[in-house]
């Protein structure tokens, strides 16, 4: 279940999607995040075989597959619109892949019987599409993606139907299917809260490269450049003047890092507004004109607006960067 992708290249226009080398983590949940037009989406469909790359190559176990129709790849892939035939019921729909390999009946209604129950939709599969709500459907999607049982699972941006509470659920309910099957899943999304939730390994693409990869914890306490600790999670970034640092050009640290101190720290602002968000509240200290920060603090904290602090925050959690890349600790 190895699925490298060597000197890959596609263009469009001015954009060009440039993979010099990566291998997905193995049996393991992949999450690609990137902005919109990052690129996601056409390395799905390289992958996947509904595009041809200008340049390099895919490797599935070792076997070049580049060439190989999307048809006979033993890939799996969840379309965002979960692309299910509205004139086919459940059980039919995921038949479909069964029948195009010319299955007899008995296997397929097993297979499809099978699946069906690992999915949590065997009382739906006499249902047409317009008769399951939004998260049936996708377990419809899913499970036709599945029926063929592919080395991988590609699922391109599955959360973005669901409304705010079925998307937690979907979240939990992802994970342990990829826990449960042992597979290798490529999950794409533009939600970095998304990624950090659910990944065992994030691929960060931006402009059509990958730029940092990683568990969620090294993407966020490791991010390679500004850009990416920017774009992950909630951030603050400062002159590494304001700080007496010369081997540096930015400093940055996490809002929750910082500590509020009435002697001097490490710098000090004044307290410009404060969200209270229950389990914390979020202060916004302006440092000077130019520049501000967030600091997390407990609740019970006595803080007002308009108040002068001092910040404090541990050498060891801050982030050194240099020239957009982050200087080596
Ligand atoms: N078939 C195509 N023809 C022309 N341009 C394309 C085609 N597919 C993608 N592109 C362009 O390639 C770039 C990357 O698109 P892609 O869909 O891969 O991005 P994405 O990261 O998935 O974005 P989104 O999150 O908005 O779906 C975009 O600039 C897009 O306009």
């Amino acid at each position: 279940m190895t699925l490298r992708l060597e000197n890959l290249r596609k263009r469009y226009g001015q954009f060009e999607l440039r993979i010099e080398e990566y291998t997905f983590k193995e049996k393991s949940y992949n999450v690609v995040l990137g902005s919109s037009g990052s690129g996601k989406t056409t390395t799905l469909r390289l992958i996947a075989g509904l595009e041809l790359p200008d340049e390099g190559k895919i490797i599935l176990d070792g076997v070049d597959i580049t060439n190989v129709p999307a048809w006979k790849r033993d890939i799996g892939l969840v379309f965002q619109n979960y692309a299910l035939y509205p004139h086919l019921t459940a059980y039919e729909n995921i038949s479909v892949p069964l029948k195009i390999k010319k299955l007899d009946r008995k296997t397929i209604d097993e297979k499809v019987k099978n699946v069906a129950e690992i999915l949590g939709i065997s009382s739906e599969l006499h249902k047409y599409p317009h008769q399951l709500s939004g998260g049936q459907q996708q377990r419809v999607a899913i499970a036709r993606a599945l029926v063929k049982e592919p080395k991988i699972l590609l699922l391109d941006e599955p959360l973005s139907n669901l409304d705010a509470r079925l998307r937690l659920e979907v979240r939990v309910f992802l994970k342990e299917l990829q826990r449960k099957l042992n597979m290798t899943v490529i999950h794409v999304t533009h939600d970095q809260e998304e990624a950090m939730a659910i990944a065992d390994n994030i691929v960060i693409l931006n402009s059509g490269k990958i730029v940092q990869d990683g568990s969620p914890a090294e993407i966020y306490r490791k991010p390679k450049n500004t850009f990416i600790f920017t774009f992950i999670g909630l951030s603050n970034l400062l002159p590494a003047s304001f700080f007496g640092i010369d081997d540096a050009d930015l400093v940055g640290f996490r809002p929750e890092d910082a500590e509020i101190v009435n002697t001097d720290g490490d710098i000090s602002g004044l307290v410009e507004e404060i969200q209270y968000l229950g389990a914390y509240k979020l202060l916004e200290i302006s440092i000077d004109e130019k520049h501000s920060v967030i600091v997390r603090v407990l609740p019970s904290e006595e803080i007002s607006e308009g108040q002068k602090v001092g910040i404090s925050i541990p050498r060891d959690l801050m982030l050194k960067f240099k020239n957009e890349e982050r200087v080596p600790q």
